[in-house]
């Protein structure tokens, strides 16, 4: 655990199955590779699961059986420690791979700037060679000219207690990327000769393993699973397939047919996906003795997923599965594994691993002080723009900071995609490293100048209401709805209580949307609905209330202070949107293109930039400074 970070308190409710496989599933770590300083029950580094790894490794080894570390892709965009270097990943790519994955693919967030996909490329992929799958995915190698594929197309290989595993890393069909890569269309890769030899192999395979950064329920839009499983199952009525699936930053478990179910491991280092299956009959693993083995069927027709749309396996099923959704902190780690926290729990490695964060951390100044956040505003727990919403608070912040001094006495409107926003703002110090927290992106400020209001006070609407862009969180992006008609929580858990916060909060439990404890004894966090039903949270948690968020969020400036309209203002908006901003002007005769289009500010000034900008110098972020609770208020930018 990293210096500062508080230690979870609630325990597990019981042990986990161990089956003749069992899978630790990660994905989208987004840089949380610190934990979550400020949550405890997200707390634990990437340090103590170097160590936890360890140990499971020796429990596996123990008990004859096989265990697999998967990975499902984005690892930057979250954090300091992985997007304040540039590239981004430069220092936590190293740190990630102290944790010798058996499979692990690509995401989107590899892949939108140019740099970064080529640190996948030339380092990241080599460091784990044959188990780095990007099946679908190429990049043009500088030295020839020629696209190939950034990792191997797939892995056919024997665990240690005999399973034959054919696998594949599929992306979804991902277009954002920048353009010296492809992203294959899955309908495109189930036609290629390679992939079809592959499915078709002429050696014999006890499992297919599909993993990709791709969400793990089939009927979700983004998710291309589906081709790929009717395919291989089409191919292979009787040879079961596991998915493991990201990109939706969810907990979830689809159930395919009575041989396929489907894992999705949440994200930022909240969540360690747990999965174990036994069954099989070739296999020379055992069942292990002295723990609970994996005891449910897949049933798909009672899961009402997959609604007869999809291949079924021909013969009887005798596998069996569980699956399981850990918080990522030290004690859940300890708890299913050397039982205590104390010396027996941290291996050399992973102390290794722990201060290297740390020096890391110090090396990048991240726990610099921009000014201390005098209360939480949250994503997604509190209604648009209400009070404890972070979009009221960055409202404020683009109106105070987004300012061309040539232009300062111009109306103008500011859009940003509410995508740009990646994670809560916690109440107390407000660092370096908190500004890429919230938002991460290098995503920089264009605008068109003295656009008339009667076509601009329209863009936010069209923007909101069309198809522009994804959120990355909203469950009608997910296309998913919950089993139980309640959307599930997706939500982080409350700030690590520190006497300030606790105070401050009883002042405003009672509002609406904010996060308090219910009187369950349970602490706030993911109560998570999928196909195996509502059992699968390790550490059981009262839910935190959710609320969808549009597209897009405007801020106004420098409007005619008698309230009426400008005739015309200065259109700004981030460049991540700017084709979205053109294509929605112009359904309001605003006849513009590209070349209407420059920077407002300097490249330099982004979205990074402006809450930074705004802590600085608003009067109550600077006021509590001198004693703004926590060990990180070390130093100050100015
Ligand atoms: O430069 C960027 C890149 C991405 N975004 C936002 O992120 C999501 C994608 O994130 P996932 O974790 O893959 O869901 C994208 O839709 C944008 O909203 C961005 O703002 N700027």
């Amino acid at each position: 655990m990293q210096p500062g970070a508080t230690g979870a308190t609630t325990v597990p409710k019981g042990p986990l199955a161990w089956g003749q496989l069992n899978v630790l599933h990660t994905t989208d770590t987004h840089g949380w590779l610190l934990g979550h300083l400020k949550q405890s029950t997200y707390s634990a580094d990437w340090g103590d699961y170097v160590s936890f790894v360890k140990h499971m490794r020796q429990m596996a080894t123990n008990m004859s059986v096989d265990l697999l570390l998967i990975d499902t892709g984005d690892l930057h965009d979250g954090t300091g420690l992985s997007d304040s270097t540039s590239p981004d990943g430069l220092l936590s790519n190293p740190v990630f791979e102290n944790v010798n994955y058996d499979l692990l693919t690509i995401g989107n967030h590899e892949l939108y700037v140019t740099e970064v996909a080529y640190e996948t490329f030339n380092n990241f992929s080599k460091i784990y060679g044959d188990k780095y799958l990007t099946s679908n995915v190429q990049i043009i190698n500088p030295s020839t000219g020629q696209f190939e594929y950034i990792g191997q197309q797939y892995r056919y290989f024997t665990t240690a207690h005999g399973l034959r595993i054919m696998s594949f890393g599929i992306l979804y069909d991902f277009t954002g990327n920048s353009n010296v890569s492809k992203i294959i269309k899955a309908a495109d890769l189930i036609q290629e000769q390679w992939f079809k030899n592959a499915v078709n192999f002429d050696q014999p395979i006890d499992l297919f393993v599909v993993l990709g950064h791709n969400p793990a329920r089939p009927t979700n839009d983004a998710s291309t699973f589906g081709t790929i499983f009717t395919a291989i199952r089409n191919a292979r009525p009787d040879i079961p397939i596991q998915i493991f699936g990201g990109h939706t930053h969810v907990r979830d478990f689809a159930v395919y047919d009575d041989k396929t179910t489907g894992l999705e491991s949440g994200r930022y280092c909240e969540t360690l996906g747990w999965f174990s299956m036994s069954g099989f009959n070739q296999s020379t693993a055992k069942n292990p003795s002295n723990y609970p083995n994996p005891t449910q069927p897949a049933v798909p027709v009672a899961s009402g997923i997959v609604n007869g749309s999809y291949p079924m396996s021909k013969t009887p099923s005798s596998l069996r599965y569980f699956r399981r959704y850990l918080d990522w902190n030290r004690l859940t780690f300890a708890y299913h594994s050397t039982g205590s926290q104390s010396t027996t729990f941290n291996t050399r490695k992973g102390d290794f691993v722990t201060d290297d964060i740390t020096a890391i951390r110090q090396q990048l100044n991240l726990s610099s002080l921009y000014g201390c956040a005098p209360q939480t505003w949250c994503a997604s727990c509190a209604p648009f723009q209400s009070e404890n919403n972070i979009y009221s608070l960055l409202a404020t912040a683009l109106s105070a900071t987004v300012i061309n001094q040539t232009r300062a006495d111009n109306a103008r409107i500011i859009i940003i995609n509410t995508g740009s926003v990646r994670y809560d703002l916690i109440e107390g110090p407000f660092t370096y490293d908190d500004s890429f927290i919230v938002s991460p992106f290098d995503d920089a400020f264009q605008f068109i100048p003295d656009v008339p209001y009667s076509e601009a006070s329209q863009v936010l609407e069209i923007l909101n209401a069309g198809p522009y862009e994804k959120r990355d969180l909203t469950t009608r992006d997910f296309a998913f709805t919950p089993l139980s008609g309640i959307e599930t929580d997706i939500c982080i858990n409350p700030p690590v209580h520190h006497n300030h916060a606790i105070r401050s909060r009883s002042a405003l439990s009672g509002s609406p949307g904010v996060i308090r404890r219910q009187n369950t004894g349970l602490t706030p966090g993911y109560t998570t609905i999928d196909d195996f039903g509502s059992d699968g949270d390790d550490t059981p948690h009262s839910s935190i209330p959710y609320y969808n968020q549009p597209n897009d969020l405007q801020a106004n400036a420098s409007f005619p202070t008698d309230g009426s309209d400008p005739s015309i203002v200065d259109l700004i908006f981030l460049d991540f949107i700017a084709s979205d901003v053109i294509s929605a002007l112009s359904q309001v005769g605003g006849n513009y293109t590209m070349a209407d289009v420059s920077y407002y500010l300097p490249k330099t000034f982004t979205t990074n930039s402006y809450l930074p900008e705004y802590a600085k110098t608003a009067p109550a972020w600077q006021k509590n400074v001198p004693n703004c609770p926590v060990a990180a208020a070390n130093s100050t930018i100015n």
